[in-house]
């Protein structure tokens, strides 16, 4: 039995699209197939090609979008569960959930659709090429990044792993240190010791960023994913972070309504209504196909 898939990206970052109907025995063993970068999913697996960017389709993914679609309601309704190429959950992914709009929106013509993650229900909006998502209200409290327990402040400008950071959760916990230029920093070097760090019991995304001088607010990105255990080409729930954390260190107006966030995969706008962020940026479909499904899970029997 075989499974069939589809590839997207939005700004880089890559998924795999499995219709939640698909019968996936393992999504953990799946996702740590598929994903891998050397010989995870490839055109070569009876892909079709969809629209050929500029860029060579990638071989693996940064995740994998299982996606349960109620076409019944107006707007349609899609289940998201992101599991990463180490098998882990995570409750929300903003590029992914860009990329779960844009298939959900071509199998249904409509133009929203409303996605419920683990992080709560988000409205997305589709026009062409480019996907907005409503990504919530940016939390600092420590109980939401969620910090070590015990904690009853924000951690703001704080030192962990030698570094300075300022915590967030725009959907999953971020970590945010402002650099002079992000090309400079050897983000494999620094950030998994933040990842790690005791403060995040769940562990920690961790993004450094630094000013654009081009008079707008605007920051280029540069992201380690929790659950990839490296560097991806944009992180959505990043881009957030950048732009919240910003605002809050005054880094731009307080209430600077629109911020632009650079990461090597393209341009990711962030826009504030009412303390609610939404995020806008392009989407492609890269290819689909088919792969052999992968083994069982264990049975109870057999542990
Ligand atoms: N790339 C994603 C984030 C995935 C979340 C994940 N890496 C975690 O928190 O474990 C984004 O566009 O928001």
């Amino acid at each position: 039995m075989s499974i069939e898939f589809e590839k997207f990206h939005g700004t880089g970052n890559d998924f795999v699209v499995v219709d939640a109907d698909e019968y996936v025995p393992d999504r953990g063993a799946f996702a740590r197939e598929v994903c891998d970068r050397r010989d995870g999913v490839q055109m070569t697996d009876g892909g079709v090609t969809a629209e050929q960017g500029e860029d060579p389709p990638s071989v693996g993914a940064d995740g994998t979008l299982f996606l349960a679609l109620e076409p019944k309601f107006s707007p349609p309704r899609a289940v998201m569960t992101l599991v990463q190429p180490d098998g882990s959950t995570a409750a929300m992914c903003g590029n992914g959930a860009r990329c779960a709009a844009k298939w959900a929106a071509e199998r249904t013509g409509a133009d929203t659709v409303m996605l419920d993650t683990q992080a709560g229900t988000r409205r997305a909006e589709i026009a062409d090429d480019e996907v907005t998502i409503e990504m919530g209200a940016p939390s600092f409290a420590p109980s939401d990044v969620p910090l070590a327990e015990g904690r009853d402040e924000p951690l703001v400008r704080e030192t962990v792993a030698g570094v300075e950071v300022t915590a967030v959760n725009t959907g999953v916990p971020h970590a945010v240190a402002f650099v002079e230029d992000v090309d400079e920093v050897d983000l494999d070097e620094l950030a998994p010791a933040i990842r790690h760090a005791e403060v995040f019991p769940e562990g920690a995304n961790v993004n450094v960023a630094s000013r654009r001088d081009d008079g707008r607010p605007a920051f280029d990105q540069r992201t380690y994913e929790r659950g990839v255990e490296g560097e991806t080409r944009a992180c959505g729930t990043g881009a957030v972070a950048i732009a919240a954390v910003a605002r809050r260190l005054g880094r731009v107006e307080t209430d600077a309504e629109a911020v632009e966030v650079f990461p090597p995969g393209g341009r990711l706008g962030v826009t504030f209504r009412g303390g609610r962020a939404s995020l806008t940026g392009p989407v492609e479909r890269e290819f689909e196909g088919e792969i052999a499904s992968t083994p069982e899970p264990w049975r109870v029997s057999e542990a």
